[in-house]
């Protein structure tokens, strides 16, 4: 999409806000630095919530859930070009800031009323990629030259697999944002797994001084994971987007029902998706709606590693991305979804929780 909008702010004595807000814009790695430091001496904490925009109520459940905990929370909002692969869709990533300003807004007047937090929005973080990456636009070849943090094996699985830049790109970006704002807590979404364990393991491995705070997966109420790209869809892959959900559902109640071995409960997920795609495909091209499994997993929870058995003390995760094809025969007026209607990439996973064995 085009680059964001940024008319949603005001500026009084050089200081932008948000109008009508006490919430900071924050713009360069400078300002951050000279706002932070004063919170460093007074002991208030801080609270770091990395977003790519396009806010929604995910979003929003991590950043009330880090000033419930927190003095100070910082948003940061930042397409970060390091973690998109040369193919992938940066040029259309949707850009919302009017209504990313607008919603922050709204919400900070809400945890303003509530008693039960500890901080509010303080800031948002809208940094240039000039700034973030001062030795030039990053490169997105898997061998580009650069300062990069990779953290593998994890990062080279399941997403890693599909998207090989993916997570270097992350883990460089994340290593900076942290860096930049010293937050004590970092709060990101279980609907990005994998990315939860890489983060984990880039804090532990070199010796971040902050903590992981992993929110649960917010989701529609047909069980679709709240995600950004869920603008691209439109309203009929909308409907058969849920698709990922019920077949990690399916392996899950295969699981809860005592199934142990990768056979059985994988067996119960792709044997759902395949009769979705088989209804799917007895429709008329007009109608249908094709879509390919990327994969479905069941990881170790630390490691990301398949597994063969799960080990009930445990537990797992099954997680999985689908490939929602482009529209055939759209009709007239038809709703393609955000860009006009290209393959849509969605990901979702369930965590077994440790049972008694
Ligand atoms: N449905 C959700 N529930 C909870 N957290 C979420 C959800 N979706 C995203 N997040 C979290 O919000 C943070 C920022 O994610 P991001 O801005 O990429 O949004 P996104 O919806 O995941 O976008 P995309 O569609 O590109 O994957 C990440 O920590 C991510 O895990
Ligand atoms: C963590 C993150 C903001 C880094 O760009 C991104 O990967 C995301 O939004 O999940
Ligand atoms: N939420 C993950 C960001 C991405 O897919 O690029």
């Amino acid at each position: 999409m085009a680059s964001s909008c940024r008319s949603s702010s005001s500026s009084s004595g050089g200081i932008e806000k948000i109008p009508s807000t006490s919430i900071r814009v924050l713009r360069s790695v400078e300002s951050v630095r000279r706002w932070r430091k004063p919170h460093l001496i007074d002991r208030r904490t801080v609270g770091l919530v990395p977003t790519m925009g396009a806010l929604h109520e995910g979003h929003i459940s991590l950043i009330r859930a880090a000033a419930r905990e927190n003095h100070h929370v910082v948003v940061s909002v930042y397409v970060n070009p390091a973690q998109f692969g040369i193919a992938e869709d940066l040029a259309s990533y949707p850009v919302t800031w009017e209504a990313d300003t607008a919603a922050l807004a709204r919400l900070d007047r809400e945890l303003a009323d509530d008693g039960d937090n500890l901080g509010r929005i303080s800031a948002v973080f809208a940094p240039s990629t000039a700034d973030m990456y001062p030795a030039g636009f990053p490169g997105q070849e898997i061998n580009s030259k650069g300062s990069f943090v990779t953290i593998t094996p994890v990062g080279d699985v399941l997403e890693g697999a599909s998207r090989p830049t993916f997570f270097r790109g992350v883990a460089t970006v994340c290593m900076k944002l942290f860096n930049i704002v010293q937050p004590e807590k970092v709060y990101f979404g279980q609907k990005d797994v994998q990315q939860t364990v890489v983060i984990r393991t880039m804090v532990r491995d070199f010796m971040l001084p902050t903590e992981v705070v992993v929110g649960p997966t917010m989701r529609a109420p047909d069980g679709l994971a709240l995600s950004s790209r869920n603008v691209y869809l439109g309203e009929r892959r909308r409907a058969v987007a849920t698709v990922l959900n019920r077949a990690l559902k399916a392996a899950e109640a295969a699981f809860v029902s005592g199934a142990r071995d990768r056979e059985t409960v994988l067996g119960a997920a792709t044997q759902l998706a395949s009769d979705v795609l088989n209804e799917q495909m007895a429709l008329a091209p007009g109608k249908r709606v094709k879509f390919e499994i990327d994969y479905i997993s069941l990881s170790d929870p630390n490691t990301m590693e398949e597994l063969s058995l799960i080990d009930p003390a445990r537990g797992g995760i099954l997680s999985g991305a689908i490939r929602m094809r482009p529209v055939e025969a759209p009709q007239e007026g038809e709703d393609l979804g955000h860009s006009g209607g290209p393959a849509v990439r969605l990901i979702d996973n369930i965590i077994l929780e440790p049972v008694a064995a």
